[in-house]
């Protein structure tokens, strides 16, 4: 399966205004296509993300260009056997049902009814070819997902149980028992069935949408061949997802709210769905809502085009942000297209009420790398005749504009952050490179130069890795650390009512600043050095996966704020604690964090973790400052409740802070029996180590049994478990600690 992900934005509509527009369509370069959406970030409006896809769709798009664009492509690949499935996501209001349905002028039809137009074209122009040889039917099939039930959108709505249609798993296919399929000869039949359906489906009145879809819409469009003894199969499915939508902005009443709930709660799990496909997961959560089961998102063959929706308006900032951040993990699943295969009239091929998926489905192979490409033979003879000259970014990327904020310093080149593109590899493979368009560069972790919060050079768009020496990271971090701890003992100094110590030395002098005594120094400098020089060395191993790092924690704090809305505490802690190696320090993040603990009755340990970050967590608030863990709602951690309180209250419990080289040290006995317990593989022994819950322990144990149990499977250090994926600095370390504090 290959997807290809495109973003369109819609334009105004009566009442919104032109000084509102945020969400713009640009592109890598001039003269090549618009790959880009650009969107301010809702802290700082002088920053600005971008999000690339594999097509930008402006507002000015019509209905026709985008059909010529992004459909009509595939569908001479549906009939030669592929399916072919095209959904509409994004939030209510934004145009998804525009998009797929349309308007009932010529003009305004949608993608649904163009291609319906399409393949009663094609089917009459096979069966005119072939002299009549090969006859074509065409059979529809239309249902809706309402409050997680499904409805057959073909059968009056009489005839609805209340508990919908079951569905039900078939030679690995799930397919909806009792769903009516009826034949269709030309448009106008169509037409009339789609239009009668159409009245059955359930949209009402929101505060963002006068007609808002309270439903996911999903049309089947079953293409059958038949030449001899010979059936050719494939079905097109076209899906207009009901939107996703802040409930806070929309006033709804209860019916609403519970309609919400479940329409959030499904496009939850459908992003759920694309991360673990687009991280590789072998466990796809798709079974937890009928949409994703049906959808088959990462189970399904054949072509899949998603178009993300988006209102170009401020209202909806952070649901356009939230959007964007999911559909640009879809552009990551890239597996190989697999035609239906053909089968013999003797005995009759059963319809499998579903149409599409007409072979045992096949497991995604998620790419290893991060590209999005048609590696398919098809897809890449479509997308070379659709898009040359001018092919459309076949990375994604998100990455902030960051203005430079002051002169150029010489010393430091940045690694990420920056719009120009970076130059593709010349050991990718063909298809990467030949489009030859560049990849723009991600942000990454923190680099050494955002973690001491140096000016930017003005040259920084050029650069794209790090020439700093360890001379100057020594001399820099001994400058940080030695302001630090002249602002500390001077405040200190200032509360003890003593005089003043004096203030660093200048910025000019990369030295020690003679306000601190040099064995204070020189510990606390050897301690940041070894932290940063870890960040560095990590960064440094230029594998793409660190460069995903700052979107992949954006990610992650985003679905924690969806959890969290959805009343799913423990499901917003656990992501909150992954997304905090990205943002490590963060005193927001921290709070969030915090907060989520007491909630939940890990107060004491919230309490315990409170205090063993809290001292790096002050050093690197400014560093950290306007990072996107901030993105969300709450108030400053540093706030006032009653949660802080009682954490406060059991500072008691804190044990000694971890030494780091005592982490360092395979020999130590806590560090032999942490490993021991990782290596063990027992989930229930790893799901005992402080911090880690079911999920994470489950993780854990998945991915060291993708590494195998040869002797390269074991971890043999600390440091090698932080490498692994969700486990991060501190997830170690609190494990650690646990062992420490047990004593055992
Ligand atoms: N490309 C476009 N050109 C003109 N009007 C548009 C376009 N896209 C959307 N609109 C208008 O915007 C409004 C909202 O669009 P639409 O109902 O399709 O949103 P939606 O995303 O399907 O919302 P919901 O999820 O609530 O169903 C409609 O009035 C629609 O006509």
């Amino acid at each position: 399966m290959s997807v290809r992900v495109v973003a369109r934005i819609r334009p105004l509509l009566e009442k919104e205004l032109e000084k509102d527009v945020i969400v713009r369509a640009d592109r890598v370069e001039d003269g090549k296509p618009l790959t880009l959406v650009k969107i301010p970030s809702p802290k700082n409006g002088a920053e600005e993300f971008s999000f690339a896809f594999n097509s930008v769709y402006e507002q000015s798009t019509s209905q026709e260009e985008l059909f010529t664009a992004e459909v009509a492509p595939h569908m001479k690949a549906l009939f030669q056997g592929l399916d072919v499935t095209i959904f509409a996501y994004g939030v209510t209001g934004t145009g998804k049902t525009h998009t797929m349905r349309g308007g009932l002028r010529l003009a305004e039809r949608g993608v649904i009814p163009r291609l319906l137009s399409n393949v009663f074209r094609r089917g009459k122009k096979i069966m005119k070819d072939t002299n009549g040889a090969t006859t074509v039917v065409v059979a529809l099939s239309y249902y809706e997902i309402y409050n997680d039930k499904v409805y057959d959108l073909l059968e009056p709505p009489e005839k609805r149980t209340p508990a919908g249609l079951p569905l039900r798993e078939k030679d690995g296919k799930t397919i909806v028992v009792g769903l009516s399929e009826r034949s269709c000869d030309d448009l106008k039949d169509f037409e009339r069935l789609y239009i009668e359906a159409n009245n059955n489906r359930v949209t009402a009145s929101t505060k963002l949408n006068a007609h808002s879809s309270r439903s996911h819409a999903i049309l089947r469009v079953k293409v059958t061949q038949m030449t001899g003894d010979t059936v050719k199969e494939s079905t097109a499915s076209a899906i207009d997802l009901a939107g996703s939508e802040d409930n806070r902005r929309t006033d709804n009443g209860k019916e609403r709210l519970v309609e919400s709930a479940a329409i959030n709660k499904s496009l939850f799990v459908l992003s759920q769905c694309i991360d673990a496909i687009s991280r590789g997961d072998k466990r796809i959560p798709y079974r937890e809502s009928k949409m994703t089961r049906i959808l088959s998102l990462g189970q399904n063959n054949g072509i899949t085009v998603m178009i993300l929706n988006l209102a170009p308006i401020r209202s909806y900032h952070l649901d356009t942000l939230s959007s964007l951040n999911v559909s640009s993990r879809a552009k990551r699943i890239e597996v190989r297209e697999i035609e239906n295969e053909i089968v013999y009239k003797q005995p009759p091929r059963t319809n499998s009420g579903l149409g599409g998926a007409s072979v045992q489905r096949q497991p995604l192979r998620p790419l290893n790398n991060a590209h999005n490409v048609h590696t398919g033979a098809l897809a890449a003879k479509t997308a070379d005749k659709a898009e040359k000259p001018d092919k459309p970014v076949k990375a994604f990327a998100v990455y902030t504009d960051k203005k430079p904020a002051a002169p150029a310093r010489a010393v430091v080149a940045p690694a990420a952050n920056t719009s120009v593109p970076r130059q593709p590899l010349q050991s990718k493979r063909p298809s990467e490179t030949s489009d030859s368009l560049p990849r723009p560069s991600k942000l990454a972790r923190p680099t050494a130069q955002s973690l001491l919060r140096l000016p930017q050079p003005v040259n920084a768009v050029a650069s794209n890795h790090i020439t700093i020496t360890p001379d100057q990271i020594e001399a820099m971090v001994e400058k940080k650390v030695a302001e630090i701890l002249a602002t500390r003992a001077a405040e200190a100094a200032a509360a003890a009512g003593t005089a003043p110590q004096p203030q660093p030395a200048p910025a000019s002098e990369p030295t020690v600043a003679a306000t601190a005594t040099p064995v204070e120094i020189s510990e606390e400098v050897k301690r940041r050095l070894e932290a940063l020089e870890r960040r560095i060395e990590s960064e440094s191993r230029g594998d793409n996966a660190a460069d995903d790092n700052r979107s992949e924690g954006l990610r992650l704090l985003l679905q924690a704020r969806r959890a969290k809305e959805y009343g799913d505490d423990a499901g917003a802690l656990h992501l909150y604690e992954k997304a905090l190696p990205y943002f490590p320090g963060q005193a927001k993040l921290l709070g969030k964090i915090e907060r989520l603990r007491v909630k939940l009755g890990l107060a004491a340990a919230a309490a315990d973790d409170r205090k063993q970050r809290l001292g790096s967590a002050e050093e690197d608030a400014d560093y950290q400052e306007g990072t996107e863990a901030d993105i969300d709602e709450d108030e400053d951690v540093a706030g006032r409740s009653p949660a802080r309180g009682k954490a406060g209250k059991k500072r008691g419990l804190k044990v000694k802070p971890v030494e780091e080289a005592e982490l360092d040290d395979p020999t130590s006995p806590r560090v032999k029996q942490l490993l021991d317990i990782v290596n063990s593989r027992d989930l229930k022994l790893i799901k005992g180590l402080r911090g880690f819950g079911a999920k994470k322990a489950q993780d854990l144990v998945d991915c060291l049994s993708l590494k195998g149990d040869g002797e390269s499977g074991q971890i043999e250090s600390l440091a090698q478990l932080r490498m692994l994926p969700g486990m991060g600095g501190r997830t170690v370390e609190r494990a650690y600690e646990g062992l420490v504090a047990s004593g055992v």
